[in-house]
């Protein structure tokens, strides 16, 4: 049957960078792959035209298709709106949504580019980390959430951090599986050295351990974790965290990558339907001007092709056009040594088409 793949370009250099994932996408589809996609918008551009960030029309077509690919939303001319209409709540909406609570964001380090990291090459040289971030839940969806005046008259803003029991588990379980499909090694990160919510996360994730006997789990505070990454980054297999250290780690991960516009990210649900989106946001400060780097984009529809619709041959096709343009030497402006010519992110879009 044919699959159905949302589109969501959404805002800043989201379009640029989805466009190139989508020539791709379309030479795949001449080649033979079963698939069709349409468009719809999310975040700013979504709130421009139909004054939400995560509209009727875009969530028919989500919940109606087997896979949807997001390039990213937000930008400085929606972050004076009320907090409703934000485009980043237009993303959280369509994870909950979704129901997207697994977020697998591998930083993997193509060696041609160890000397893009800002870290020694030694240091990071044969990366290859999973991070596992829980993505519907944590204090980015706990009530309750806002600014409110006390008696006093000064104003307190204050959010909820808060982990069911049921949403730990759920989170564990991906984790450990992950763990098993690699080098059978898990580190929890929390601070349940002060926080009640990441006790639970501790004790439940231990408990959940019992049915993995043959992965090996460690348990590390999420400050050491963050200090962890740029000493010995290679001491990590998989790292499983809640949503706000994993948004933090993951960003500080994309870097031993060389750059997070080389971060692709799976958001998925219990029954591997899944968002695919870079882990960077909109870059309003390079949007429009055609420079971004689009192979986070491009890596993202490969776990699309992986995981939603299962064809594991397409997917490595993709990596390898990426691995080849990265072998011949082309690189964006984030990822090019002193001298080297800089690519376009279309230019790069043309050599991945070439490669493919
Ligand atoms: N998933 C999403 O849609 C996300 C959206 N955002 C939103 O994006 C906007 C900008 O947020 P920032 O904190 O600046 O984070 P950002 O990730 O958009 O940008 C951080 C820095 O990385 C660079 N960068 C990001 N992606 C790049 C790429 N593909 N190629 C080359 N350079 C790249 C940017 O130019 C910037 O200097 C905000 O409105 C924020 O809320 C932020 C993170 C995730
Ligand atoms: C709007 C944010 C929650 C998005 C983000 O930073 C991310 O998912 O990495
Ligand atoms: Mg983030």
């Amino acid at each position: 049957m044919t699959q159905k793949i949302a589109i969501l370009p959404g805002d800043g250099i989201g379009p640029e960078i989805t466009a190139q994932a989508v020539r791709l996408l379309d030479k795949l589809i001449a080649q033979g792959l079963d698939a069709e996609y349409e468009y719809a918008p999310l975040g700013g551009a979504a709130y421009d035209q139909y004054g939400s960030p995560y509209p009727e029309a875009t969530q028919t077509l989500c919940r109606a298709a087997d896979a949807v690919l997001l390039g990213a939303v937000g930008g400085p001319q929606y972050d004076t709106l009320p907090r409703p209409v934000r485009p980043e709540r237009g993303l959280l909406a369509i994870r909950k949504d979704l129901n997207l609570f697994a977020n697998l964001r591998p930083a993997v380090l193509f060696p041609e580019l160890a000397d893009a990291s800002t870290l020694k090459p030694e240091v990071v040289a044969g990366l290859d980390i999973l991070i596992v971030r829980e993505l519907t839940g944590d204090i980015y969806f706990g009530e309750p959430r806002g600014i409110r005046t006390l008696d006093n008259g000064e104003r307190e803003g204050f959010n909820t951090m808060r982990y069911r029991e049921s949403e730990i588990r759920r989170i564990a379980k991906v984790s450990f599986e992950a763990a098993q499909r690699r080098n059978k090694k898990l580190c929890s990160v929390d601070k349940a050295n002060v926080l009640e919510t990441t006790e639970l996360w501790k004790e439940i994730f231990t408990e959940v351990s019992k049915d993995y006997p043959d992965v090996e789990l460690s348990h590390m505070y999420v400050d050491n974790a963050a200090m962890q990454l740029v000493r010995a980054p290679k001491q990590f297999d998989v790292i499983a965290t809640g949503n706000i250290f994993g948004d933090i780690l993951s960003d500080q991960a994309s870097m031993l990558t060389g750059s997070i516009g080389m971060l692709p990210s799976a958001s998925l649900d219990e029954n591997g339907k899944g968002l695919y989106e870079p882990s960077h946001g909109s870059a309003p400060d390079i949007a429009g001007q055609n420079k971004a780097n689009p192979l986070a984009t491009v890596l993202s529809l490969a776990m699309l092709l992986r995981y939603s619709l299962k064809d594991e041959a397409r997917a490595a096709q993709v990596e390898n056009a990426v691995q080849k343009v990265l072998q011949q030497g082309f690189r964006t402006a984030d990822i090019a040594e002193a001298g080297a010519k800089v690519l376009s992110c279309s230019q790069m879009g043309d050599a991945l088409l070439d490669a493919l």
